[in-house]
């Protein structure tokens, strides 16, 4: 039986929330708002999972979230609100939201997210269906790694025996191939597991905003920061913090990863407050870290320190001989969330499967059957239904490197000419040619006239164009 409070000023959601989690068996308390919640707070010790409301009369709940993260950095909070527009959810998981729930809710949603907020993984665990009329899997089956290959179970092997030592982990392997549940099961299965595990992928947060998304802020440490913010490393305290694409990390953050891996402590951006965690740091990357390190673009020293121990996980296509059980835990979990049989793959069928090269590992896998799941008309997979399916999947695949970074280069220009600014075309050029420059220069360890060749540019060319004063955007 879990402790569970609810916080909203109005009575009747209040009401029919905290009956629906009394009769799935939690312990729950009904406050109607902010200061009552804080106030009893006080006197005992926290629950273990929070409703609360958005607008309220007094301390709205995203203040409430807000004093109950530094309180209590691990206590899930469920922010609940009508209004579910971007600045509400990013502010409400900007706060350290475990969850958002749009108002009005289904109550099974809420009861589940309960089940899945307190299960073994603290955090955003794939969502388990609630309505299963089977009954849902548990979050350990959910979580579970499927692999019956020796390259899988040397990997759980490694797992099991790591999970228990307090060791940094590097965990590499192509796109989709499962870092992120490898960590988690890392994690489930540490000492650790009672304390929160925390996610961040490198990769997908702007570099200026990286910062303070890992060490936290003060309120009124650069414009817009207008409140504290609780970083990741805080959120993960006692447990563990999985920073995935750690080869997209910019340099400067790595001397700072760096120094607070070595020292276990640190100031959030604009703080004078020495904060100290006790945080495993698990990083993941599908690149070749050593090769990055080769160019200057990674720091070796980081490299070491998170690099205490290496799994490497294999791409699907040489572990072929999982697929069909993987495509019948998906194809499982695809009729369980639609509520129907589960279908199955003919024998030309999952031939084809076989046969597949799998670019996107175990996800383009999941996927696939997803869609399979959903588009075969029979019971019975056909190997046709599976040859449109990879056709769509094809159109899906990412994209090759060039172009990413047009469609990127289009979206900059875009935003660009929409808020009006001008010298545009100068502006691009002068940022495509700096960030070739530098990174030429990187590869070739700063020799110009190496670097001017490698990019077919004449040696005087690069050098006025390196020339200080050069305009720059
Ligand atoms: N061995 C596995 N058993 C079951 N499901 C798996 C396995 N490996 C991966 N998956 C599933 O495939 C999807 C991708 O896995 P995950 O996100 O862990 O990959 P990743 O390597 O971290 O990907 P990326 O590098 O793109 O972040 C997830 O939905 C995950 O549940």
């Amino acid at each position: 039986m879990s402790r569970i409070w609810v916080v909203d000023d109005d009575r009747s959601v209040r009401f029919v929330l905290a009956a629906a989690l009394r009769q799935a068996g939690h312990d729950t308390t009904e406050f109607g708002s902010a200061a009552l919640a804080l106030a009893a707070l006080e006197g005992a010790s926290p629950p273990d999972l929070l409703f609360t409301d958005v607008r309220m009369p007094g301390d709205d709940g995203l203040v409430l979230l807000d004093k109950l993260k530094q309180a209590h950095p691990a206590l899930p909070v469920v922010v609940m609100s009508a209004y579910t527009d971007v600045a509400s959810t990013a502010g409400a998981f900007r706060g350290g939201a475990h969850e958002f729930l749009s108002k009005p809710f289904d109550l099974d949603e809420a009861v589940g997210l309960v089940a899945q907020a307190l299960g073994p993984v603290e955090d955003d665990a794939p969502t388990v269906p609630v309505d299963d009329p089977a009954g849902p899997p548990g979050a350990a089956e959910a979580d579970a790694l499927v692999g019956d290959t020796p390259a899988m179970r040397t990997l759980f092997r490694a797992i099991g025996r790591l999970a228990q030592a307090p060791l940094s982990v590097l965990v590499t392997g192509e796109t989709g191939t499962g870092k992120e549940l490898v960590a988690r099961a890392l994690h489930r299965e540490s000492p650790r597991a009672g304390r929160p595990f925390v996610a961040l992928n490198t990769a997908a947060i702007p570099a200026e905003l990286l910062e303070s998304e890992l060490f936290g802020h003060e309120a009124g440490a650069f414009t817009g920061a207008s409140k504290r913010h609780v970083g990741r490393f805080e959120q993960a305290d006692g447990g563990t913090l999985f920073l995935d694409e750690i080869g997209d990390m910019p340099l400067p953050l790595q001397t700072r990863l760096l120094r607070v891996l070595a020292e276990g402590e640190f100031f959030r951006v604009g703080g004078r407050e020495l904060i100290r965690v006790d945080v495993r740091v698990v990083a993941a990357t599908h690149q070749a870290l050593d090769r990055l390190v080769e160019q200057g673009r990674f720091r070796a020293d980081l490299l070491h320190r998170l690099d205490v121990v290496r799994l490497q996980l294999p791409p699907l296509r040489d572990r072929r001989d999982d697929i069909p059980r993987l495509a019948e835990r998906f194809l499982a979990a695809a009729a369980r969330r639609f509520k129907a049989l589960a279908k199955r793959l003919s024998k030309p069928a999952l031939q084809r499967l076989l046969a597949h090269d799998w670019p996107g590992n175990v996800r383009e896998l999941e996927n696939l059957c997803w869609r399979v799941a959903a588009l075969a008309p029979a019971d019975t997979i056909q190997v046709a239904d599976v040859e449109a399916a990879l056709g769509r999947g094809a159109a899906d695949a990412p994209p090759p490197p060039a172009a990413r970074w047009e469609g990127a280069l289009a979206e900059w220009a875009r935003e660009a000419l929409a808020a009006g600014e001008g010298r545009i075309h100068a502006r691009a050029v002068d940022r495509l040619e700096h960030c070739l420059f530098e990174v030429a220069l990187a590869h070739t360890g700063g020799r110009r006239a190496e670097a001017a060749q490698r990019l077919g540019l004449g040696r005087n060319t690069l050098a006025r164009k390196l020339r200080p004063g050069k305009p720059r955007a």
